[in-house]
């Protein structure tokens, strides 16, 4: 079997008497949609503030692309290829589609910040930005502004400021959150392809889109790993039935 390119190892996280993760084992092999589901509360944002870096475990490992990124930022963690998209806040909602994409191949290159003024000049800036837009299906819209963007293609051009960095993981926090039933299934027709770029790791509570979608289901409950399976075989798993999924599955 390849090997992870994303992995956690005992990931134990209280917060007062709280065990808010308890000794989670997980990992994203290249080229597979992993889905985490489970209750409000069960533990899924706590899981991934550790894998990207805004929380500290307080025992286990976190490993990305063969190295313990535990004690890394997330910046560290970005720069090295991972990808944590879907925070809309992290778009600038005046500027042009082309703009934020621009704005991603600049953090990308490593230029400082006074080079955004003439990014749009720089070719090589621009090329990296336009073929991550053409990437997610945008390119024709790089001059509307990004407030004229439905909440579906936002969270494309998410993706697509992503692409500039290159990576080699992508974490999704609820990505069709609040896109409605056309929404969510043009999105889940779009991440089907993505994951030939990058792996996902991908936290969703939109039940259709986490079967349409994952190769292998963590479910979370307390905090814990309950069962990690197929979706056929999350389906079936008694105690996933009986714990989360009830009678939708
Ligand atoms: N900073 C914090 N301080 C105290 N308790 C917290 C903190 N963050 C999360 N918790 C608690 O930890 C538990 C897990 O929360 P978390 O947000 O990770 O769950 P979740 O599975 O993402 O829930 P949801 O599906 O509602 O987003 C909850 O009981 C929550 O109240």
């Amino acid at each position: 079997m390849a090997e992870p390119v994303l992995a956690t190892h005992g990931l134990s996280k209280s917060f007062g008497a709280l065990q808010a993760s308890d000794g989670i084992s997980i990992d994203l092999r290249p080229g597979e949609i992993h889905a985490i589901i489970g209750p409000n509360g069960a533990g899924k944002s706590t899981l991934i503030a550790q894998i990207c870096g805004a929380l500290v475990p307080d025992a286990g490992r976190v490993e990305f692309l063969g190295r313990d990124v535990t004690r890394a930022s997330t910046e560290a963690r970005a720069a090295r290829g991972l990808a944590r998209t879907f925070q809309t806040s992290a778009l600038a909602m005046e500027d042009t589609v082309l703009q934020n994409a621009l704005l991603g191949a600049l953090g990308a290159s490593g230029r400082p910040w006074r080079f955004l003024a003439r990014a749009d000049r720089d070719a090589s800036l621009r090329t990296r930005a336009e073929a991550a837009l053409e990437a997610v299906g945008l390119a024709d819209l790089a001059e509307l502004r990004t407030a004229e963007l439905s909440h579906g293609q936002r969270r494309q051009l998410e993706v697509a400021v992503a692409l500039t960095l290159e990576p080699k993981a992508f974490v999704m926090d609820e990505p069709m959150a609040g896109l409605g039933q056309e929404g969510s299934k043009r999105l889940t027709g779009f991440l089907d392809g993505l994951r030939a770029q990058a792996p996902i790791l991908l936290v969703e509570h939109d039940m259709d889109a986490v079967f349409a979608l994952a190769d292998r289901i963590s479910v979370l409950v307390y905090g814990k790993v309950i069962a990690t399976g197929s979706v056929e075989e999350i389906r079936r798993d008694p105690q996933v039935r009986d714990a989360y999924l009830g009678e939708e599955a």
